[in-house]
């Protein structure tokens, strides 16, 4: 569906040239939610606009659908704008128009009748959850309301691909993964294309199938969401699995443990089948081993779970080797944070 083959752009100021993309090589299917994570700087707003021209690239090719973005002028451009749609941060809703009169905005400039536009509004606000909202305007809602005005605005002209820029990032956890829930339910129920960029793994592991990482304007690592929780192989790309499984709060009990802890500190990684397995106890019943969990965490993905569990184990050297033996040999990475 897109095609993002060898592209870069590059700011010009009169104090430097910033390369703000650089060589990106994507390929993202029909019907997927593809996630695209990086830091404040690292390129994902300047990629994502790129997508639909609002940055012009300085090189490479974008195909998106039938459409070789770099050849479209004019009436045709608006014509592919209107298959590629998009939801900001900051909602961008007009503030003096009611919320059917934003969805219809994009309509009217499409040229739709008063009658098929009322139509559509009306499927439109049911499909977004703002029956009886209608009538309000965009200062009378709350944050997660005003973003369903504008996912149902872009979704007017039945695009095929939505691009969220940070469409979450302004909302409370709650209202965040609400809105993520009604963007998975679009793509399952409509089969739309959806790339998002952020800067937060839980939504990536929340409704992605496939991530990109960005730093400094190059994708550093891409592939599908579990594989990337399970072996991460840039640091970058490591600090943003911890962001699911080991919160500040939880490895500052960590810290306070591995003092007191009298056996062998372990980190267990485990992911899909293996979290939904009793291994613990089968580990305890095998070996004959004392286990202490000190810490664990599951982060469900949308294809599979991914989890980490800190354990200490209590017994003799033969026995924490043969324990560290059975758990590689049962699927679940071992790693010795500290011997007592
Ligand atoms: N219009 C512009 N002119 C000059 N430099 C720009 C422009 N837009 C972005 N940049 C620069 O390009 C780099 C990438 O910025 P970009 O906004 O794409 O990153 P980002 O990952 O989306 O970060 P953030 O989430 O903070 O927006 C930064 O160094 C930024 O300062």
């Amino acid at each position: 569906m897109i095609r993002i083959n060898d592209v870069s752009k590059v700011f010009k100021t009169k104090a430097a040239s910033i390369n703000a993309v650089q060589n990106v090589e994507l390929n993202i299917e029909q019907g997927e939610i593809f996630g695209i994570i990086g830091y404040s700087g690292a390129g994902k707003s300047t990629l994502i606009r790129l997508l639909n021209l609002l940055e012009v690239p300085s090189s490479g090719f974008i195909k998106i659908a039938d459409y070789d973005m770099m050849t479209l002028r004019g009436k045709e451009l608006r014509k592919a704008r209107q298959e590629i749609s998009m939801i900001f941060q900051h909602f961008n809703l007009l503030w003096s128009r009611t919320v059917r009169q934003n969805i219809a905005y994009p309509l009217e400039i499409a040229g739709v009748s008063s009658a098929k536009r009322k139509e559509r509004v009306d499927e439109l606000i049911k499909l977004v959850g703002l029956e009886g909202r209608g009538d309000a305007y965009p200062s009378q809602l709350s944050g997660g309301q005003k973003q369903r005005v504008g996912i149902a605005r872009a979704l007017a002209n039945n695009p095929k691909v939505l691009l969220c820029d940070e469409a979450t990032s302004a909302l409370d956890p709650k209202t965040t993964s609400q809105i993520l829930d009604l963007l998975y339910d679009i793509n399952q129920k409509l089969g739309l294309t959806i790339v998002l960029i952020t800067h937060e793994m839980h939504v990536i592991h929340k409704i992605c199938g496939r991530v990109a990482v960005m730093e400094d304007g190059k994708v550093v690592e891409q592939g599908a969401v579990l594989d990337v929780f399970r072996n991460p192989s840039e640091e970058i790309t490591r600090a943003f699995v911890k962001q699911i499984t080991e919160n500040d709060e939880s490895l500052e009990v960590i810290e306070d443990q591995l003092d007191d802890a009298n056996g062998t500190v372990v980190k267990l990684t485990f992911v899909g089948e293996r979290t939904e397995k009793p291994f613990v106890s089968e580990l305890i019943r095998n070996v004959d081993i004392d286990v202490n969990i000190l810490q664990g965490n599951i982060a469900r993905t949308k294809d599979g779970s991914y989890g980490t569990l800190f354990i200490s184990l209590e017994g003799s050297e033969d026995k924490v080797k043969a324990a560290l033996a059975f758990l590689e040999n049962h699927e679940v990475q071992a790693e010795v944070i500290t011997h007592g």
